[in-house]
């Protein structure tokens, strides 16, 4: 049998690289975007050059590593996006991205292609990312951009990979291009962008910006590698340092981090929650699975999402940051205290209520308790 530690060693790898390029390639469209546009919601073209860039490349380098016929992946977007009219513009701008994003390939020890990909080769790998996953066998879960508010805002997003085996989340890989040296920053929505590019390249607040996080189930050890300048390489063995959840157990010491937005997740019952259990610091709010992030490396020891009744979560929105959460030393669970269940497809069809991640259980056994004490009066 294969000895623990080589099991899923490889693929581990080749999904923390791709991330990697996947983080250099959004970064790259979100600087065009904010240097050219004003950014608005409605503008959606960038994100979806993006999205749709990293669907294509990261499925391209997982079967090109393991085989079309061993890859089956879960992604957000489909080529269906390219029937629309006018979208001839956008499959231009993704193959472009693609190919661009490919030639810096082995600064991150990826074998780039040997000529570059044609339009039918880029619809062909993000057409493959259509499995559907469930409760057995292997699938790979992406969400290419997630958060897509916070990129065209130029504040947080994240790239999240995960790989699921019978069910369950096995390796989670999450990068977060704008995960900012100063924790304070994660705050800063709106004025992100304006108060880091304030700042000089050379000055240290401006160096070191941006991680990918990874683990694997069961070893217990959850690391960080830094964002790679584009004029160095990633030395993979020496380039990860661990990271773990935060020790604070007294609540009034703790950091609750939620969604920026109320569509997303109810603040309101959120903050009853929170009051009740003695948490005293203002919210932390942050797009995207960046919040996951937070609560691993330390930053936070809080998460909540009670998005509105009849709202489904699926799994690329989950899947990466809860391993690495739990592999941190956290615990992740539904509002009703169960553990996540990536074994029936697309969705976490019987999500109780919410998701509470929290850094240890002290505190998730605090908030199990309030929202059982609270439920009946919310009108969630
Ligand atoms: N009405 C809703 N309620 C809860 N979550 C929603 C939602 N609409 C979209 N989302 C999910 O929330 C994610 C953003 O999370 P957050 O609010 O924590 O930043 C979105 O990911 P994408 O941005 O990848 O679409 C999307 O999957
Ligand atoms: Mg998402």
């Amino acid at each position: 049998m294969e000895d623990e530690n080589e099991q899923y060693a490889k693929e581990l790898e080749v999904a923390v690289r791709i991330v990697h390029v996947a983080c250099a390639l959004c970064g790259r469209v979100q600087e065009k975007l904010l240097a050219t546009e004003v950014v608005s919601k409605e503008d959606d073209s960038p994100v979806t050059v993006a999205d749709l860039s990293v669907q294509a490349i990261t499925s391209w380098f997982l079967s090109k590593t393991f085989g079309v016929q061993n890859v089956s992946i879960i992604a957000e977007e489909d080529v269906e996006t390219f029937s629309k009219d006018d979208s001839t513009g956008l499959l231009e701008a993704v193959v472009d991205a693609v190919n661009e994003s490919l030639t810096f390939a082995s600064m991150y020890g990826l074998q780039s292609p040997e000529t570059t990909l044609g339009t039918s080769e880029v619809l062909e790998a993000i057409g493959r990312c259509s499995s559907t996953g469930g409760p057995s066998g292997r699938h790979w879960v992406l969400d290419p951009v997630d958060g897509t508010l916070g990129f065209v805002r130029g504040d947080q997003y994240a790239v999240a990979l995960a790989l699921i085996e019978d069910g369950k989340v096995v390796l989670g890989v999450l990068g977060c291009p704008n995960y900012p040296v100063k924790t304070e920053w994660l705050n800063y929505h709106y004025q992100y962008h304006e108060t880091t590019s304030q700042l000089s390249p050379t000055t240290p607040d401006a160096c070191g910006k941006g991680c990918v996080l990874y683990a694997k189930r069961g070893s217990g050890e959850a690391w960080l590698q830094s964002l790679i300048p584009e004029d160095k390489t990633l030395e993979w063995s020496n380039h990860a340092r661990l990271i773990r959840v935060s020790s604070v157990d007294d609540p009034s010491l703790a950091t609750l981090c939620e969604p920026v937005e109320k569509a997303n997740s109810n603040h309101s019952f959120t903050a009853g929650l929170a009051h009740s259990v003695g948490l005293r610091k203002q919210p932390l709010r942050v797009h995207s699975m960046v919040k996951y992030a937070a609560i691993a490396r330390g930053d936070a020891e809080i998460f909540m999402k009670f998005a509105k009744s009849g709202y489904k979560e699926k799994i690329w929105d989950h899947a990466a940051g809860v391993v690495i959460v739990e592999e941190a030393g956290g615990v992740v669970t539904d509002a009703g205290g169960r553990p996540l269940d990536f074994s029936k497809g697309t969705y976490l069809e019987d999500l109780d209520r919410g998701i509470i991640a929290c850094s240890g259980v002290t505190l998730h056994g605090k908030l199990i308790d309030a929202v059982y004490a609270s439920w009946d009066s919310s009108n969630l």
